[in-house]
This record gives C-alpha cells, sequence and structure tokens, in this order.
C-alpha cells in the first residue's frame, strides 16, 4: 500500500446522445476527498446529465465512472449508503412532516431518530420538524430534501442545482449549509447556472457548454488565467478623464453620466495614487468574474 488515497470521483470521457444531440460529449474529471466541486454552465450545457450519470441514475452511451474506486452503474448496493443524492421535492412522501420525511427516509438506512434530527438542525428545519412538507416554502423544501440526502452520512454528496428559484436570503443561508457540510469532510457534486455563487462556494468548478468543459480548475486560477484588467469607479467629477490617464499603470479611463471608470493592471499603485489626490470617497473596485471566464471561452455573454 503506498498510502495514496482513492478519488472520490473519476469521470472519463463520459457521452450521452439523445438522438443528433450530444447532451454530454466527452466529459473528464477527477474530484478529490473532501472536494467542494462544482459543474457550471447554462441552461441546457449538459451538466444535469453528467451528474445523473456520475450518480448511477442514467446509462452512459460510453466512458467510465468511479465513486470511491466502485462503478454505479448498475445499480451498486455497495456504494448506496456511501453516496447522497438530492430528491427533487416532488419525492417526498405525501402528507409527512419535515421530521417524519427525514426519518423515514433515515430508517432505509437504519439510522437513529436523533440523527434525524441532527440532521434537520443542520439545516436549520428545527423550528419546522412539524409541519408537513407541503406546507414549507420553496426554500425549505430545498434544504429539507438537502437534508433527505445527508441523513444516512454519506461520503459524497450529489446536488443538482440546490439553489434554483430560491430568494437571495435563501440562497445565503443554503450556502451556510452547504459550507457545514464541507466542513464534515464530505465531497460535493452539485451544479448551479450562478456562476457568482460558484466562485464563492467551490474549491474547484468546470465550465460546460454543449456537453463539453470548456475550462476546469479554481475559481481564482480561472479569474486570474484571464490577465483581464481591474475597474476602478470613481464618482464623476472628483477626477478628469485625463488626469486619471496620467496616472502611472492606468491603461484606460472612461467617463459616463455617473462615473469615470478606470482600467488598470496594476491596482495597488494607482489606489495609492487616488488616495493621495484624496479621491477615494464612493470608490468601487471590480475584478473580472467567472462571467467573464465564460465570455472569454464562447465568445458569448453568460446567460443562465
Ligand atoms: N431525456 C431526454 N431526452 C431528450 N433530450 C434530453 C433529455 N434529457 C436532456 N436532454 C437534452 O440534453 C441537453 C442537456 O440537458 P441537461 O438537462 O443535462 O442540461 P443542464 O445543463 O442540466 O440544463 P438545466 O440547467 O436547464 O437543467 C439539453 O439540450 C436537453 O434538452
Amino acid at each position: 500500500m503506498t498510502g495514496a488515497r482513492i478519488p472520490a470521483v473519476v469521470v472519463a470521457d463520459i457521452r450521452k446522445s439523445y438522438g443528433e444531440l450530444k447532451a454530454v460529449d466527452g466529459v473528464s474529471f477527477t474530484v478529490a476527498e473532501g472536494e467542494f466541486f462544482g459543474i457550471l454552465g447554462p441552461n441546457g450545457a449538459g451538466k444535469t446529465t453528467t451528474l445523473e450519470i456520475v450518480e448511477g441514475l442514467r446509462k452512459a452511451d460510453a466512458g467510465q465512472v468511479t465513486l470511491l474506486g466502485e462503478e454505479p452503474w448498475p445499480r451498486n448496493a455497495k456504494l448506496l449508503p456511501r453516496i447522497g443524492v438530492q430528491l427533487q421535492a416532488s419525492s417526498f412522501f405525501e402528507k409527512l412532516t419535515a421530521r417524519e420525511q427525514l426519518q423515514t427516509f433515515g430508517s432505509l438506512y437504519g439510522v437513529s431518530r436523533q440523527t434525524a434530527d441532527d440532521m434537520l438542525e443542520l439545516v436549520g428545519l428545527t423550528d419546522k420538524a412539524n409541519v408537513q412538507e407541503n406546507k414549507l416554502s420553496g426554500g425549505q423544501r430545498q434544504r429539507l430534501s438537502i437534508a433527505c440526502a445527508l441523513v444516512h452520512d454519506p461520503d459524497i454528496v450529489f446536488l443538482d442545482e440546490p439553489t434554483a428559484a430560491l430568494d437571495p436570503q435563501a440562497r445565503r443561508n443554503l450556502w451556510d449549509v452547504l459550507r457545514a457540510i464541507q466542513a464534515r469532510g464530505k465531497t460535493i457534486v452539485y451544479t448551479t447556472h450562478y456562476l457568482d455563487e460558484a466562485e464563492i462556494l467551490c474549491d474547484r468548478v468546470a465550465i460546460m457548454d454543449r456537453g463539453r468543459i470548456l475550462a476546469m480548475d479554481a475559481p481564482a486560477t480561472l479569474v486570474r488565467g484571464l490577465n483581464a484588467p481591474t475597474h476602478v469607479v470613481l464618482q464623476k467629477g472628483v477626477l478628469t478623464r485625463e488626469a486619471a490617464r496620467g496616472i502611472t499603470g492606468v491603461e484606460d479611463a472612461h467617463e459616463d453620466e455617473v462615473s469615470l471608470t478606470i482600467s488598470t493592471r496594476k491596482p495597488a499603485p494607482v489606489l495609492s495614487a487616488l488616495a493621495e489626490r484624496g479621491t477615494l470617497d464612493g470608490l468601487q473596485v471590480r475584478t473580472a468574474t467567472l462571467e467573464d471566464v465564460f465570455l472569454d471561452l464562447t465568445g458569448r455573454e453568460y446567460r443562465a
């Protein structure tokens, strides 16, 4: 034994077509144990199809998947206790309360009622324990479905767009839940079409479009790789465009009705020059994001 750990997820050149449409067109990636991995892309990119093949819920036309060294397809009973798959809200048992849903899922795996209650606590639903699932809000139902995926303490958790259709506050609450899951040492593989969210949560992301992975790395590395300028935005009138262009390190400066925007790849000296001129009031700094990476990769604006 070398002591090297098996990766949690290994995906090698998977493919899936629906008629002429190549929904997944040669996708490969590896996820380490404990990693938070995001599959990103616009609608129809092939994220769900990829995830379902990886989970063992859908058969690939070609390619291999192993989870913790085991193949998930055909249905692999050895893996079931070790993976958690977020169920769609429609998959709940009818008329049961949040606590009963979770206890029922848990009982399939021999999980104690206390563990089920702990999970309710983790997703912040303790005060809704006795509420019927169909009376929960959309965000609460999403959290319950995540709790159901976690109740048997799996090593890998798969979540398909867990934050879709949530209001901003519910999304942020769910981010805390996802971070708490990762802090428990779980491997998380999730899909989202929110690039800003993935940038905050994920250790690494794969950007998908039209069935293929276009780029894969830590979000910060992808953004840095663009070598895009930082934009420093000042209130109009605090500095003239000519004066801004005269500052060492400024590449360009544009004005509109309300602001003056300076482009620079050397933000530190530019900011200190602006500080010396006393023009920091109301200043905003905008760096490139994963949306810029998507634009760079595809030539198209990102539309979720
Ligand atoms: N069962 C199916 N039969 C035919 N076409 C399908 C089927 N499932 C998915 N597709 C098509 O395959 C492509 C990829 O779909 P998929 O659901 O994997 O994308 P996605 O990235 O998850 O999109 P979304 O963000 O909208 O869920 C889409 O064009 C979709 O219409």
